[in-house]
């Protein structure tokens, strides 16, 4: 069975996994840091991972999109967006009683979460909870194994209701996420295709540098793909890191590397002297409609 390596257990990333791969179709390994996710399949340990890399509220997780572009070579092999419904959770029959939402956040000194979490409750923190210190931790399943762990009645975390049923806490509020279109959208690393779904719709990532001194190269490289009607989802500059004002272009684009037209825009671009990288081409799959599985 193919292994595949992810934050967890309690997480989004693994909810999201189980609803589009299913819980038995693959062998899921936890970890508790990104940087150990992304390393176990570098390794060798697991054949993919799954990563989070863009919310619809944060916008790009900017650490692990750098990941994926300067620590490792693993091609995107599919993606999935995943509804986030966040939580506050704490020890069952904390101080305050949880009926009494203000009374039993008066209660409540600390909280752990994952910062992205965090920073999509940022209303809810203001409203209910001014005071706490925020402790940002690893992953959300994490955050709520500290709270179990800890034992402390003044304690919290922001996180999936999974969580709370793994690490037996109470629901104090549930849905407290400031918007609640919150969306993330996940990728599925790896060097080997996966059998999925053969009938979603395919993306293709690419990373372009542009030359140097070329005045309206971006111009040219939007160009390529407009005037053949190639639709991109997304376009975003990241540093190169490799000197001050350097960037490269992450760019998702609606079309697969099997049409006609993306390989000859993409010779296009190269023409014009811009370095392209092809980060996958892959079947993409949106929350309700359908699942990865064959
Ligand atoms: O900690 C988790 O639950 C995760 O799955 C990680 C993660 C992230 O890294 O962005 C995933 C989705 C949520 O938007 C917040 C946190």
């Amino acid at each position: 069975m193919k292994r595949i390596s992810l934050l967890g257990p309690g997480t989004y990333t693994e909810e999201s996994a189980h609803h589009y791969l299913g819980r038995d179709a693959f062998d899921y390994v936890n970890y508790k840091l990104i940087a150990d996710v992304f390393e176990s399949t570098v390794n060798g340990v697991t054949d993919y991972s799954v990563i989070p890399i863009e919310n619809t509220f944060e916008g790009s997780v900017s650490l692990h999109v750098d990941w994926l572009v300067h620590n490792v070579d693993l091609p995107i092999q599919a993606e999935w967006v995943y509804p986030i419904s966040i939580n506050l959770l704490r020890l069952p029959g904390g101080l305050g009683g949880s009926d009494e939402l203000e009374a039993a956040c008066g209660a409540i000194r600390k909280i752990y979460s994952h910062g992205v979490t965090l920073a999509q409750c940022q209303q809810f923190l203001r409203t209910h909870l001014p005071d706490v210190e925020l402790e940002p931790v690893g992953s959300n399943g994490e955050a709520a194994r500290m709270v179990r762990e800890l034992g402390d009645p003044a304690a919290a975390a922001l996180a999936p209701l999974g969580a709370g049923a793994l690490y037996g806490l109470e629901t104090l509020a549930a849905g407290v996420q400031d918007h609640q279109n919150n969306f993330t959208r996940f990728v599925l690393i790896g060097h080997e295709k996966p059998q999925l779904k053969e009938t979603a719709d395919r993306k293709t990532t690419i990373l372009v540098t542009l030359p140097e001194d070329f005045p309206g190269a971006l111009h040219q490289v939007l160009s390529a793909f407009a005037w053949r009607r190639i639709n991109l989802s997304k376009i975003e500059s990241r540093p190169t890191k490799k000197k001050l004002g350097s960037y490269y272009f992450y760019i998702d684009i609606e079309a697969s590397m099997d049409s006609v037209l993306l390989p000859a825009a993409l010779q296009e671009i190269e023409a014009i002297g811009c370095q392209v990288r092809l980060m996958g081409c892959y079947p993409t799959f949106s929350y309700g409609t359908e699942t990865a599985k064959v």
